[in-house]
């Protein structure tokens, strides 16, 4: 099955979400699964990033960003947990929710953690089933190639857009630690099995993280759906960075595939400071502050 169901598909209006591109289109509707599958036919590279808030999910709105990924990286990035392995679907709902506010443009894909789809089809189904209805989001994401292609299948037959994450699935952190994936030829072999995999059960897109590049590169070649890396190197379709690691807020060790655009951790800092000695030395508040 590599044709895109209806379900997948969403509204068949010509109408686009952004005149002709996914980035830098002018278009006001919500981005479709549609309009990814027609990025891919088009050859057209585009951005994802995390978002956990609505304040911040707007701003990417604004700039643009066409896809936003509400990750499970909350549970390090936002709740303060040491992996993502403690988030639940409370509050991935819950963080889901506050995104699809924030946002009026982006497709917007939630994250099933860790425990909300491993039982089996019936459980991912009740699980994705939640973001979709109390959260709103278009889409949503689970780990696993052949391992999870029972699950895609069911919710794509239920009419829920399916992104996969093969490669480094941090979910699994306590089996396989943070290692690059698919090195060497059975794992590479592997790799393309749970490409094909996910692409027949329905996905419409698939997460290739830490994989050596080249083979990034064929899996890109090979599948009809889009590929977005992350430390994949330059040949994927598209590209996800956790937005607190791209916008220098994380604190402590970045994976090395970072790049780093801002550093919003000296900007806050700063300003935190800047306030605080204001405080202190009376210097705040100012006339214009003060009410009579
Ligand atoms: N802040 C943050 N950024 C992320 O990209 C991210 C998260 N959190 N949490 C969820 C997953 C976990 N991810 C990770 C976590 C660790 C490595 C890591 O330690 N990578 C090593 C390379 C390891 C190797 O070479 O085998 C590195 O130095 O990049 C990579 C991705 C990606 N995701
Ligand atoms: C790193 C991306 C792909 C992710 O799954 C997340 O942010 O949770
Ligand atoms: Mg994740």
């Amino acid at each position: 099955m590599t044709q895109l169901s209806a379900a997948q598909t969403g509204t068949t209006s010509g109408s686009s979400a952004g005149g002709k591109t996914l980035y830098g289109g002018k278009g006001t509707r919500r981005i479709t699964v549609r309009d990814i599958a027609a990025a891919k036919e088009r050859g057209e590279k585009w951005p994802m990033l995390t978002a956990y808030d609505a304040m911040t999910a707007s701003v990417f709105d604004e700039a643009g960003i066409p896809v936003m990924l509400v990750g499970d990286s909350a549970g390090n990035c936002h709740l303060g947990y040491e992996s993502t392995v403690p988030v639940t679907l409370d509050e991935m709902t819950m963080l889901s929710a506050a995104v699809v506010r924030g946002t009026s443009r982006a497709l917007i894909v939630g994250d099933l953690p860790f425990g909300s789809y491993q039982e089996g089809p019936t459980q991912a189904l009740r699980s994705a089933t939640r973001l979709v209805k109390e959260a709103g989001v278009g889409a949503v994401k689970l780990e696993g190639g052949e391992r999870s292609h029972r699950q895609i299948e069911l919710l794509v037959e239920s009419g829920i857009p399916v992104m996969a994450h093969i490669g480094l699935t941090p979910q699994s952190v306590n089996a396989m630690g943070y290692r690059v994936q698919g090195r060497g030829e059975e794992a590479a072999q592997q790799l393309l099995r749970d490409a094909k995999a996910v692409q027949d059960a329905g996905a419409f897109a698939v997460v290739l993280e830490l994989v050596p590049a080249e083979l990034a590169a064929e899996v890109t070649r090979t599948l009809q759906i889009p590929t977005v890396g992350i430390g994949a190197g330059p040949q994927t379709d598209a590209q996800v960075l956790v937005w607190t690691d791209m916008l220098g807020l994380t604190g402590g060790r970045v994976p090395k595939f970072v790049k780093q655009y801002a550093d919003l951790r000296e900007v806050m800092s700063g300003a935190a400071r800047a306030f605080a000695e204001d405080v202190v030395g009376g210097t705040f508040p100012e006339e214009a502050h003060s009410v009579h």
